[in-house]
């Protein structure tokens, strides 16, 4: 994998690169699909995915090894043949998600083990059995196994939670660096930072991190439930430390302001759930701010879902037809929505990058996040 940093704002830490991979080259900033079990959730066939131009996909460690399970992946000679995507994808390594999906699990050193949400059944995820799930599913870039620490919790939890998260990592790197890639091609390993929200545990954690010298770093441990404000300070306390010339990956974050300070705080990476998520129930983010379509404010506004917007369905569909398909629980409102969002979270970063390569970005985001914050 290579990061090539082609522009660096001047009145902010943001940047402009691009990330080659096995599978193509990734334009930074970037926004990452969450396609949890292989999907992008109601937006399945990933033609339309193409359609937004989505140039890398997120995938679960936890969800694909329990369903469809590795054998399957294996025989299908991997993720990518397996679901027919053949742009970069990045899985996450479980760590976060036995953390948020589960309710009996155990922390140990050797790992964690826990019950599947799906059918109860028993599995212990470890440093090194997670590099080798993330070898047979085969995503370009893959996360080291780390323990997201809860938020809130105490200095000394997060202290011990960074000290075993960073023995973690030293096992991942063992392992990972002594088994090949399966299907012809390189993965690169992003170890995490975490640290709660101690700013010398987040010193210390990102020292530790920069000191593996691989190939990208991740911030992890953030978009837990903390203020923004939090968030927001942890981040500049980290990207003051991780190198320049490797890309940053945010974890987890966030909403379309949230992005662009963190863009701004010098971060290449993104990804959430929230647009196709929040999508399902009606939550539009659009280049005004944000709509709830189902707001009877809507019922009989039947201009464009987003004029500007380059989206077809944008284009088509009216917001008040929008409003009556989703308030009658219709797929095609799931669909419709969760397509809107994407594409706007992916025309927000794109938007950014070219702002910093053309030096105006700073004055836009500030414009911006005033706009993205409001209500309509
Ligand atoms: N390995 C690893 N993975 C992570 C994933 C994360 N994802 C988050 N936040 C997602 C928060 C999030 C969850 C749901 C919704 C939609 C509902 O509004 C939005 C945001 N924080 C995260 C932290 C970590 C982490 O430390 N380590």
């Amino acid at each position: 994998m290579k990061f090539t940093l082609q522009a660096q704002d001047n009145f902010s830490r943001a940047r402009a690169g691009e990330i080659e991979t096995a599978h193509g080259t990734i334009k930074t900033p970037i926004f990452m699909p969450v396609g949890t079990a292989g999907t992008v959730k109601a937006v399945h066939q990933h033609e339309l995915v193409n359609d937004i131009q989505a140039q890398i996909i997120l995938g679960n460690t936890y969800h694909l090894y329990l369903r469809p399970g590795l054998d399957v992946l294996n025989k299908a000679g991997g993720l990518h043949k397996f679901i027919n995507w053949d742009r970069p994808i990045l899985t996450d390594s479980g760590g976060y998600q036995v953390y948020s999906l589960t309710e009996v699990r155990k922390i140990k050193e050797e790992g964690v083990t826990f019950r599947s949400h799906i059918d109860g059944s028993k599995h212990l995820f470890t440093p090194e059995n997670v590099m080798d799930t993330q070898r047979i599913i085969g995503a370009d870039i893959i996360m080291a196994f780390d323990e997201c620490t809860p938020y809130p919790c105490d200095y000394n939890y997060a202290r011990r939670s960074l000290d075993m998260t960073h023995r973690w990592l030293k096992r991942c790197c063992d392992r990972f660096d002594s088994t090949e890639p399966l299907y012809g091609y390189d993965q690169t390993l992003f170890p995490i930072v975490q640290g709660s929200v101690y700013k010398d545990l987040r010193e210390k954690s990102a020292e530790k991190i920069a000191s593996f010298n691989r190939e990208g770093n991740a911030i992890g441990g953030l978009s837990v439930g903390e203020p923004a404000e939090e968030m927001y300070a942890m981040t500049e306390v980290v990207t003051n430390i991780l190198p320049k010339e490797k890309p940053r990956y945010l974890m987890g974050v966030g909403t379309p302001v949230n992005i662009l300070e963190n863009i701004a705080l010098g971060i290449d990476m993104f990804d959430c759930v929230m647009p196709t998520r929040n999508a399902r129930n009606g939550m539009l983010f659009t280049r005004e701010g944000i709509i709830n379509i189902k707001n009877e404010k809507w019922k009989d506004d039947f201009s464009p879902i987003e004029a500007e917007s380059d989206l077809l369905v944008d284009q088509i569909h009216s917001k008040a037809y929008l409003r009556h398909l989703i308030r009658s629980q219709e797929i095609l409102g799931a669909q419709i929505a969760s397509l809107h969002n994407l594409h706007f979270y992916l025309w927000l970063v794109n938007e950014a990058r070219e702002r910093i390569i053309d030096g105006t970005f700073y004055d836009w985001k500030n414009k911006m996040v005033v706009k993205l914050g409001q209500r309509l």
